[in-house]
């Protein structure tokens, strides 16, 4: 739904951009409705630039509204009608139709369409089935609004409604003000609806159609006092007499109606006084036949051809200008007081930014974006800089940290306790053939794909760190969240070659196969590399030595540690297994045997310690393992001049170096595996990162609320903030600037 939304969004934007064009394109000689709509679509997108810029201010609010008054029956409603150019609102003879307000919101759309608030349906206008199921519709919720014992109610039904050359603004029906309530009415009828005429005229936007009955005699009415009250300058009041047609063929007193029509019988001012035909008393009449009977009427009337009714004074299309001039003056005033207040805005923005980041220049949100984008796609080239050794090491370095492990307990430590050279290579063989075919080449590729991003990464956060030592020291580095993103997501898709996997098996393959070791210093390299993984597992043993035996006695004394009773029973048990190991046979197999297990429980009984036969095992094995690196470290310093007897087969020499051959095939491979990986990064694997990279960069850029919530930061809201007021103070000004045209 959110793709939908964004889509459609899109797709307006487009229209908009249209629309403009179309609109440029034709401006020489521009006819003067089309300026109008200009101006309303001008109009519009300063409304949408308002409501963008400040999610509280309420469009509708601003709009001009139109808000209809008069006594009950007096033609509120089919005045609204011929302004709306439909026939919408529900119709009754005699009795109160509106019952609580009606606002319509009107603005401009290619077809002529109604929409109910909280309603998909859509009606069309044109039709006059929709037509009347729209009226039965308002009606129902007019009805439904009422509470118990009321007659009016407060609650607005609203509606939408599109249609061509339509204005951009918003109209009210309002229930007539009555001068007596009648039986069937509640008591503060009359007072209710006082109440919501004065509140609907308060609203500085309204423009006050006042309408008088013509063919009454009321000489003096509620509304007009009601009205003066509310605009006493009469500056956005409009005098509408209606009912013209009956007021002629009654003939009362014309000059009754001169007087009203030049302001001079009613106590209240306007800025138009209107005569005008909205209907002839049948319901089912349309817009178009109203429009050609009030033409008909005014052509004949006496009124006109006595001098009673002046031209600019008659019908619905005049007052129709008269309401569209009051629209756009009060547009004007709302916007000219806007752009004054933007003005301010801007100042105070600008100035807020002079003093807090004097050094900078003022990038919003999309600009360092961009900016974000050139530094981070710069990083991906830097990746390229990166020298052939460095990568080398890295992976070899990487790569083993990750296989060690594996290779110690599932290959080395098995093999290791075979009777004699040749069962040890034998197995060597196997388990590291098993090794290359099954597990190696998968993990060297992710390996090597975990260093590429790591390498990527360092180079972001030593780009970042540079950017925070430059930035003043009150400012944090903006990217930094975005960088973090980045590297994530590109965590989740970068993906390596998948052929590269079996190249790789091949290379693992031959160099853990081959047994020969060319020159002394390869074999010096070898035994270098043997020392210090031996040496590593052997200080991490210790650790879980430590643990196990928990403080000796000097640390109990100096530091006031102690043991848990794990710990002392550990203690004891080793101390038995020492005499075994110590005792004489260095090279005492890994498993202890059945007799040692009994010895060693009788001896520990005999200290009234007992323990179960696991318990002693576990014991064994770790400090075996002790022992056993040890050993080996013998046989690598033994082996340190072996180089001779290696080439000489080994024979007539007591000392066995196979281990050494070992751990030169396996440091090989990792040379081998490395190279192979440093290639295709240069190769192939960075120009995929960049890829993803871009992919990923686009993506957030499309997703605003992501990129929001990525850039972040006083720095970014305030430019952001002052590039948005810019924006709405230039579209302020460019159309107060066109209202003037349109004014001289
Ligand atoms: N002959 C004639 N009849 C009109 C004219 N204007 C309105 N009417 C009729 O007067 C009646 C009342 O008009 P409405 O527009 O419903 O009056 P209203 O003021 O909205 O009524 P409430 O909302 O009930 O107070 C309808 O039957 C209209 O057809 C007119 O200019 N001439």
């Amino acid at each position: 739904q959110i793709r939908f939304q964004k889509e459609i969004e899109k797709l307006e934007k487009e229209n908009r951009e249209l629309k403009k064009s179309l609109l440029l394109k034709e401006k020489d000689g521009l006819h003067k409705k089309k300026i109008k709509r200009s101006l309303i679509d001008m109009y519009s997108e300063v409304l949408d630039s308002l409501s963008d810029y400040d999610m509280t201010y309420n469009v509708q609010d601003q709009l001009p509204r139109v808000v209809v008054i008069g006594d009950q029956s007096a033609g509120k409603t089919s005045v609204l009608e011929m302004i709306v150019q439909a026939r919408i609102f529900p119709r009754g003879s005699g009795e109160m139709m509106t019952k609580s307000p009606v606002q319509v919101t009107m603005s401009e759309g290619p077809y002529h369409v109604a929409r109910l608030k909280d309603d998909a349906k859509e009606y069309d206008l044109t039709k006059e089935s929709d037509l009347d199921s729209l009226r039965r519709e308002i009606e129902r919720r007019m009805k439904s609004s009422l509470r118990k014992d009321q007659t009016v109610s407060q609650e607005t039904v609203s509606l939408s409604v599109k249609g061509p050359g339509l204005q951009r603004m918003v109209l009210v029906d309002l229930p007539g003000v009555i001068s007596t309530v009648t039986t069937d009415m509640a008591d503060d009828t009359r007072e209710q609806i006082k109440k919501m005429c004065q509140h609907h005229m308060s609203n500085p936007n309204s423009i006050i159609l006042c309408i008088q009955d013509g063919s009454l005699d009321a000489e003096r009415s509620n509304v007009t006092d009601l009205v003066s009250s509310m605009d006493p300058s009469g500056r956005r009041t409009i005098f509408v007499l209606t009912k013209v047609d009956l007021a002629e063929s009654m003939l009362h007193n014309p000059d009754r109606i001169r007087k009203i029509l030049e302001g001079k019988l009613f106590p209240m001012k306007a800025m138009g006084y209107f005569a005008v035909v909205t209907g002839k008393g049948n319901s089912n009449d349309s817009i178009q036949k109203i429009k050609d009977y009030e033409e008909r009427f005014f052509k004949q009337s006496k009124l006109f051809k006595g001098g009673v009714l002046r031209a600019h004074q008659m019908g619905t299309m005049n007052l129709c200008l008269a309401v569209s001039q009051c629209f756009w003056q009060m547009v004007r005033q709302s916007v000219e007081q806007q752009a004054d207040a933007f003005k301010a805005t801007k100042f105070n923005l600008e100035t807020e930014w002079k003093n807090t980041y004097p050094k900078f220049r003022e990038m919003d949100r999309e600009e360092l974006y961009e900016k974000a984008r050139g530094d981070i796609l710069d990083e991906v080239v830097n990746l390229s800089n990166i020298s052939a050794m460095k990568w080398e090491e890295v992976i070899a370095e990487n790569l083993w940290s990750e296989v060690s492990t594996h290779f110690f307990e599932n290959i080395y430590l098995p093999a290791a306790h075979a009777e004699n050279a040749g069962i040890f290579n034998t197995a060597i063989d196997i388990k590291l053939k098993q090794w290359a075919d099954k597990i190696l080449p998968k993990k060297s590729i992710d390996v090597a794909r975990e260093t590429l991003l790591e390498e990527f990464l360092n180079l972001l956060t030593s780009s970042s760190a540079a950017a925070t030592a430059v930035a003043a020291s009150n400012d944090n580095d903006v990217f930094h969240d975005l960088k973090k993103e980045i590297v994530e997501e590109l965590k989740k898709r970068l993906k390596w070659d998948q052929q590269a996997i079996n190249s790789l098996r091949v290379i693992q393959m031959n160099t853990l196969e081959d047994r020969s070791v060319h020159n002394r210093q390869q074999w010096d390299d070898a035994i270098v590399f043997m020392r210090k993984v031996l040496l590593n597992k052997k200080s991490q043993g210790e650790h879980v030595m430590r643990d196990m035996l928990g403080p000796s006695f000097w640390q109990k004394y100096m530091y006031w540690m102690s043991r848990s009773e794990e710990q002392s029973l550990r203690r004891s048990v080793k101390n038995e297994l020492d005499k075994m190991l110590l005792g004489g046979n260095l090279m005492h197999s890994s498993k202890l045997g059945k007799d040692e297990l009994i010895a060693v429980r009788k001896n520990l009984e005999a200290q009234s310690i007992d323990v179960q036969d696991d318990f002693i095992e576990k014991t064994w094995h770790i400090m075996y393992r002790q022992h056993f690196l040890a050993r080996r470290l013998i046989t690598a310093a033994n082996c340190q001049k072996g180089f001779y007897y290696y080439q000489q087969g080994f024979q007539d020499n007591s000392v066995d170096c196979s281990d050494v051959v070992l751990f030169w095939r396996v440091e090989r491979m990792l040379q081998a595996t490395s190279k192979a990986l440093r290639q295709q990064i240069m190769n192939n694997e960075t120009r995929r990162l960049e890829q993803d990279v871009k992919q990923v960069l686009d993506e957030i850029y499309d997703d605003k609320a992501k990129m929001k919530q990525l850039l972040k930061g006083k720095r970014v809201e305030l430019a952001d903030e002052i590039k948005k007021v810019r924006h709405v103070l230039e579209l302020l000004e460019e159309f107060v600037q066109e209202l003037n045209k349109e004014k001289t």
